[in-house]
């Protein structure tokens, strides 16, 4: 597709956005603007984008679309302000909140001027932000939820799945309200709990020096999205606070029922808990991108010497394979074997990681389910 594409907040997402539209529609302008000009010249010279606009207005003027990728609050303001402007009576304008319900409803600005506002989340990214973490397959396979009100004719819909087309990414379209309520299931409020066990834990540390020492490996896993931008989850969680409050007393209720068993000492019911916790996280899919970025980690089984890292990122880039995070898992002092940890980008690479390194070497491989 032809035309000029503005995007409004060149961070993770709008960067990777740009990266991918750039990708698919190569005759596309892509015009950025962020609010920290710093952000926006980075953009210009990695190629994410091919112009600056210096301010709202002059990027907006001409475009046939307008993403919005700013944290949700600042997203309020930038429709405030563009429904203000003089557009393209044809644009389509859309964002990539975390949130849906408030977003289309301040919307509402647009529709009165007769601007199409079609509300989007690609719901895959990292805890990682800027648009120097931007990557054009951030999006590969991951859904991407579109929130088109019912007056929004379908050939604009079907307009913007075209210019978004290079995310490979799947479209399903859901109402504002769903939205919110699903993402805050899988999503908003799995971050509250990950950051609530941190914290909890380190309550307890004060009075028992132990604890972060043994709060290491898996428990840094299972709490890994409690290390996500704290400005973007603040946001996050004031626009979605009704659902929110809603899962926080059903949690509670859980609590409550598991501490119940625990005062009877109620083997029986304990023992169901867990299993049926495993029967349904066993049944969850395991290769389809969700809510929240998956591990693409490989355990491969080493000698514990000197050299053995260098030995398999060896093999690994001779097949030009990229490793995002390595770490060894700690030995214990009488054992000869470590497990080293290799992460990847994408399940792809994972498979051809493990396929080089028993190529290469006997050392055993395994990944986590
Ligand atoms: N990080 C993630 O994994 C995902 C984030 N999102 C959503 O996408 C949006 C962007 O998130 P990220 O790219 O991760 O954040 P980011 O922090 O990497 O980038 C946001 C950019 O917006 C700029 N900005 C802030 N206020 C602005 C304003 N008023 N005008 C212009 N630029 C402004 C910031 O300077 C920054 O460069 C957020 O609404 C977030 O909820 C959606 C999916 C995944
Ligand atoms: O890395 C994390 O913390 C994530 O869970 C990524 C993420 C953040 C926000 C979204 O709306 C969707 C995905």
């Amino acid at each position: 597709m032809k035309g000029r594409v503005f995007v409004i907040g060149l961070g993770l997402i709008g960067g990777s956005l740009a990266l991918c539209i750039k990708k698919e529609h190569k005759e596309a302008i892509i015009i950025g603007y962020d609010i920290h000009q710093e952000q926006a010249r980075l953009a210009k010279m990695l190629g994410v984008i091919d112009e600056v606009a210096d301010h709202i207005a002059e990027g907006a003027a001409s475009a046939d679309l307008i993403i919005i990728s700013a944290p949700v609050i600042e997203t309020e303001a930038i429709i405030h302000l563009l429904s203000e402007q003089l557009l393209n009576p044809e644009v389509i304008i859309t964002d990539t909140g975390s949130t849906k319900s408030k977003i289309v409803e301040i919307a509402a600005t647009l529709r009165k001027r007769g601007y199409t506002f079609i509300g989007g989340h690609p719901m895959a990214g990292s805890h990682k932000s800027g648009v120097s973490a931007a990557k054009e397959f951030l999006f590969e396979n991951a859904f991407y939820l579109l929130t088109p009100e019912d007056h929004i004719e379908n050939s604009k819909v079907e307009q913007l799945k075209s210019w978004l087309k290079g995310t490979n990414a799947k479209f399903l379209s859901v109402t504002p309200s769903t939205h919110d309520y699903l993402t805050g299931v899988v999503s908003h409020f799995p971050h509250i709990i990950a950051a609530s066990i941190v914290r909890q834990t380190e309550r307890l540390s004060e009075d028992e020096s132990l604890i972060p020492r043994l709060a290491a490996g898996g428990f840094r896993d299972i709490t890994r999205i409690a290390s996500s931008s704290p400005e973007m989850w603040k946001d996050i969680l004031l626009h979605n606070r009704e659902v929110l409050i809603d899962l926080i007393d059903k949690w509670k209720e859980e609590m409550d029922s598991v501490k119940v068993l625990l005062e009877q000492e109620n083997s029986g019911e304990i023992f169901r808990y867990f299993q049926q916790a495993k029967q349904y996280r066993d049944g969850l899919p395991v290769r389809e991108k969700g809510a929240i970025p998956s591990f693409y980690d490989l355990y491969v089984d080493v000698p514990d010497y000197p050299g053995v890292i260098s030995e398999i990122t060896g093999y690994l880039a001779k097949e030009n394979i990229s490793i995002t995070n390595i770490r060894i898992l700690e030995t214990r002092e009488d054992e000869i074997y470590g497990v080293l940890v290799i992460s990847f980008q994408t399940e792809e690479d994972r498979q051809r990681a493990e396929k080089c390194i028993h190529i290469c070497s006997s050392y055993a491989t395994s990944i986590g389910t």
